[in-house]
């Protein structure tokens, strides 16, 4: 696989077309490429929109004109990364650092059938898992499964961490309505206040807990294991009968010896960030919302997924997005990108995207592992509007400038009673602040008192989905995963890895073992710790 891209610029041309982006950064200093004259020009908005679907981008409030377009275009092809993103749905190896392939697409059913992986018929092999998850959500709705006590489950709890929760509890947030089957927990953190505060939350003797690693290895999720065995045993109650488990076959947790109710699979060819569409989201979401709203939900996925492969580059999506997020990070300078769903089902969006974003892009060096002109990657964050009007928009009209992606839906997701203030439902009121705020941004407002004062010219998109239905949730998490890999292969690094992980663990795992000892010999006394963590340690262990 050729690494090159723009941050790993192996080759002449992209050298060229890196220098030929940087020049037409600087046109827009002048003022004018100011968005309000950008926005003046004709058929801005038809001709910096897009849409699929009932998917619909407008970027025509981004810094970018035809030119810039044409130009990242370009790089898409030098590194050929659209032709990447097709051989990732085919199982090709496109991480190359764990000799791997990436096939999250599959779960949703993308790619070719058969697809053979390792001698493996991929899509045949989730189709079982598939099923198993079916029957079981079946037999717990239907009370043929049920708890110890002999009542019907009506809880679950995700015992998991990073992609084996952030991703599941976005779109469980997304989709929940008032007719879900199961309400779902998240215990993530190994901080006991998070463990306190689910089993406040919960009805123990009904509660279903979803144990998802991976690797089985991850510490808080195994600490959070056997705290909440030790606390189901001295309940009465015997974890092995409420406990389900997801992971990798031949993972410790894959396990005979140690029976639970169930177990189902998830591959190594699927990085946690991007596992909701296996059965890491599978299983909990079908528990809670029904097995056919995974499955719309996967139809969604898919959709995106074939608007990829199949558009051109200059209808492509989640591509133009790629591009301008790297014209942003790369030549216009933007320390920060913010995403702001103007409805708060959509609130674990951004945490979820904070993850596969910068965990996928965070690298310093290419995916041959040589260095990069520059850190790759940029920092993720967001709120639901208007909330974050009312927290961080001060920053974002005169402050420092991030490039902002506003959600909006069309319909919500609540349909009762709407009562009219100020002539309008709270919808539409949403709706109101959503486009003002993006205007605002844009255009500013002068103002001879300069503290009033309003420049403008800072860059936005607005993406709008049509409900909250399964299908457009899935739509908008394939859209930011795609935009992810795709942003990875122009760049040339690696969106599949994340060593940059590992180090704080091993830290950790020193910094355990001098607890441990003093747990054990109450006169130790840190021997092996610096001097820093030494006070930290006197502070935890003596309550100063
Ligand atoms: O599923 P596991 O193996 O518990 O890993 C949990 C998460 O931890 C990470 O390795 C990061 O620490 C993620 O990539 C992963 O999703």
């Amino acid at each position: 696989m050729n690494p090159a891209g723009l941050l790993y610029p192996d080759d002449p041309s992209i050298k060229k077309l890196h220098e030929k982006l940087t020049k037409a950064a600087q046109d827009f200093n002048a003022p004018d490429y100011h968005l309000q004259k950008l926005l003046s020009r004709p058929g801005r908005f038809s001709d910096f929109s897009l849409d699929t679907d009932g998917f619909f981008m407008d970027f025509s409030r981004q810094r970018v004109d035809e030119n810039a377009l044409s130009l990242l275009r370009e790089s898409q092809r030098l590194s050929n990364a659209l032709k990447k993103f097709s051989e990732m749905t085919q199982a090709e190896i496109v991480n190359p650092t764990e000799n791997r392939a990436a096939l999250h697409t599959a779960a949703r059913g993308t790619g070719p059938s058969p697809l053979l992986y390792k001698e493996m018929d991929v899509k045949a092999q989730m189709q079982q898992v598939n099923e198993k998850i079916e029957q079981f959500c079946a037999s717990v709705h239907e009370g043929k499964i049920c708890s110890a006590c002999g009542k019907p489950f009506t809880q679950a709890v995700v015992i998991g961490i990073g992609g084996s929760y952030l991703g599941c509890e976005f779109v469980y947030q997304a989709l929940a309505g008032a007719d879900r089957k199961l309400d779902l927990f998240f215990l993530p953190n190994v901080d006991i206040d998070n463990f306190a505060r689910v089993i406040e939350s919960i009805d123990k003797e009904t509660t279903l807990w979803i144990v998802i690693s991976k690797s089985y290895t991850t510490t808080e999720t195994m600490a959070n294991l056997n705290q909440v065995s030790t606390w189901l045993n001295t309940m009465g109650i015997a974890p092995k009968d409420h406990m389900v488990t997801i992971t990798a076959k031949g993972s410790p947790g894959d396990d005979p010896d140690t029976p639970v109710l169930a177990s189902f699979y998830m591959f190594d060819f699927i990085g946690g960030r991007y596992s909701v569409s296996s059965a890491v989201g599978g299983l909990p979401l079908s528990l809670a919302l029904g097995y056919d709203v995974f499955k719309r939900f996967l139809n969604g996925c898919s959709i995106m997924d074939t608007h990829v492969l199949e558009s051109p580059e200059e209808k492509n999506i989640p591509l133009t997005a790629a591009m301008i997020s790297i014209w942003n990070i790369l030549y216009m300078g933007y320390p920060a990108q913010a995403i702001i769903p103007y409805t708060s089902r959509l609130a674990r969006l951004s945490p979820h995207v904070q993850q596969l974003y910068m965990e996928s892009l965070g690298k310093s060096v290419s995916a041959t592992g040589q260095p990069l002109t520059q850190p790759a990657g940029t920092i993720i964050f967001g709120e639901p509007g208007t909330n974050a009007q009312h927290s961080f928009f001060q920053l974002a009209h005169q402050g420092k400038a991030f490039p902002i992606d506003f959600i909006g839906v069309k319909m919500p997701g609540y349909t009762g009673l709407q009562a009219i203030s100020k002539g309008v439902t709270n919808h539409q009121e949403l709706w109101a602040n959503l486009l003002a705020q993006a205007g605002a941004l844009a255009l500013g407002r002068s103002s001879d008192d300069p503290a009033r004062n309003f420049d403008g010219n800072r860059p936005s998109t607005i993406i709008t989905i049509d409900n909250l239905e399964p299908e457009s949730v899935g739509m908008l998490l394939s859209f930011y995963e795609a935009r992810t890999v795709l942003e990875g292969f122009i760049l040339g690094v690696n969106p599949f890895d994340q060593f940059g992980v590992e180090l704080g663990k091993v830290m950790a795992g020193d910094i355990r073992k001098e607890m441990a000892a003093r747990n054990q010999d109450p006169s130790y006394t840190f021997a092996c710790a610096s001097q820093t963590d030494n006070f930290y340690l006197n502070l935890l262990f003596n309550k100063r």
